[in-house]
C-alpha cells in the first residue's frame, strides 16, 4: 500500500486459518492499521489481493463484511447516541433481507425479522459480557465496555474472520484479562481472529502465531516464544527493556 512516495505496507503476506488467533505487532507507524484497512476494503491496495474462503474480496467494505470479515477500530467507532443493543442490531442488518420498502411498511415479515435481529443482538451482548446494558447509550458506557460493544457489533455480522485493532487500549488489567477470555471464546466458536496490540504480555499469552511488522515490512513470523525471543524484534520494536520486563513477569 503506497501513499504517494510512502510505502506503508510492503509485500506483507499473511494467511490465517480457521480457529486460529494471530497477533500483529510492530512499533508505531509500522503499517498494522493500514494492513487492516487493506484487508477490509477501506483502502484499495496499490498491489495485492485479499482472499477469504476461496474467493477474492473486492476492496469494498460492505462486500468484505458480507463475505465474512468483520473488524473493530483503534479509535472506537460506535453510534454514540444509539443504545448498546441498537449498535449491535446495526451490525446484523447485513444479514437481514428486508429492503427499504418492507422497512417503511413495517409488515409482518419486517417485524419478525426485526425481532430475530433484536434477540440475536441481545445474545451477543450477553456473549461479550454486556447482557444487562442493552438499553444504555453507547456514549455513556465506560471505555472498556465500548470496546466490547464494538466486538459484539462485529460478531453480529456472522464473520469467519474477526480483526481487532488494539482491543485492550485503555483497559485496566482486569478488563484486559476478560478481553483475552472473550477472544478465546470467539476462537472456540470457530472464527479466526487477528489482533493488533501493543501489550506484549497480552499478545504472547493469547496468540497461536505472531507477525511483527517494521516500517511496513514483515520482519518475523512465528509462534509467540520464537517471536518474543527474536533479537531483531527486541531490537526493532521493543528496544530491549520493555520485552525483558514482560519476560520477567512470566
Ligand atoms: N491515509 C493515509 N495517507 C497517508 N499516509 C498514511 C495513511 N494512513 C497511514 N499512513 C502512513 O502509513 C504508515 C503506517 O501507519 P499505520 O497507522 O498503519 O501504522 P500502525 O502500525 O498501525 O501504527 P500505530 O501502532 O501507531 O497505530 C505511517 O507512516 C502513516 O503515517
Amino acid at each position: 500500500m503506497r501513499f504517494g512516495g510512502l510505502t506503508a505496507v510492503n509485500k506483507v503476506d499473511m494467511t490465517v486459518h480457521e480457529g486460529e488467533i494471530v497477533g500483529l505487532i510492530g512499533p508505531n507507524g509500522a503499517g498494522k492499521t493500514t494492513f487492516f484497512n487493506c484487508l477490509t476494503g477501506l483502502y484499495k491496495p496499490t498491489e495485492g489481493e485479499v482472499w477469504l474462503a476461496g474467493a477474492e474480496l473486492p476492496p469494498k467494505p460492505r462486500e468484505v463484511v458480507v463475505a465474512g470479515m468483520a473488524r473493530t477500530f483503534q479509535n472506537i467507532r460506535l453510534f454514540a447516541n444509539m443504545t448498546a443493543l441498537e449498535n449491535v442490531m446495526v451490525g446484523r442488518y447485513c444479514r437481514t433481507s428486508s429492503g427499504p420498502l418492507t422497512s417503511i411498511l413495517r409488515g409482518p415479515k419486517f417485524r419478525r425479522e426485526e425481532e430475530a435481529t433484536r434477540a440475536r443482538a441481545q445474545e451477543l451482548l450477553t456473549f461479550v459480557g454486556l447482557g444487562g446494558k442493552g438499553e444504555h447509550l453507547a456514549r455513556n458506557l465506560p471505555y472498556g465496555d465500548q470496546r466490547r460493544l464494538e466486538i459484539a457489533r462485529a460478531l453480529a455480522t456472522d464473520p469467519k474472520v474477526v480483526l481487532l485493532d488494539e482491543p485492550t487500549a485503555g483497559m485496566n488489567p482486569r478488563e484486559t484479562e476478560e478481553c483475552k477470555d472473550l477472544i478465546f471464546k470467539i476462537r472456540d466458536n470457530g472464527m479466526a481472529v487477528v489482533v493488533i496490540e501493543h501489550d506484549m504480555k497480552f499478545i504472547f499469552n493469547l496468540c497461536d502465531r505472531v507477525l511483527c511488522l517494521v516500517r511496513g515490512e514483515l520482519l518475523v513470523e512465528g509462534d509467540p516464544g520464537t517471536v518474543q525471543s527474536d533479537p531483531r524484534v527486541v531490537e526493532a520494536y521493543i528496544g530491549g527493556s520493555e520485552l525483558d520486563d514482560e519476560e520477567d513477569e512470566h
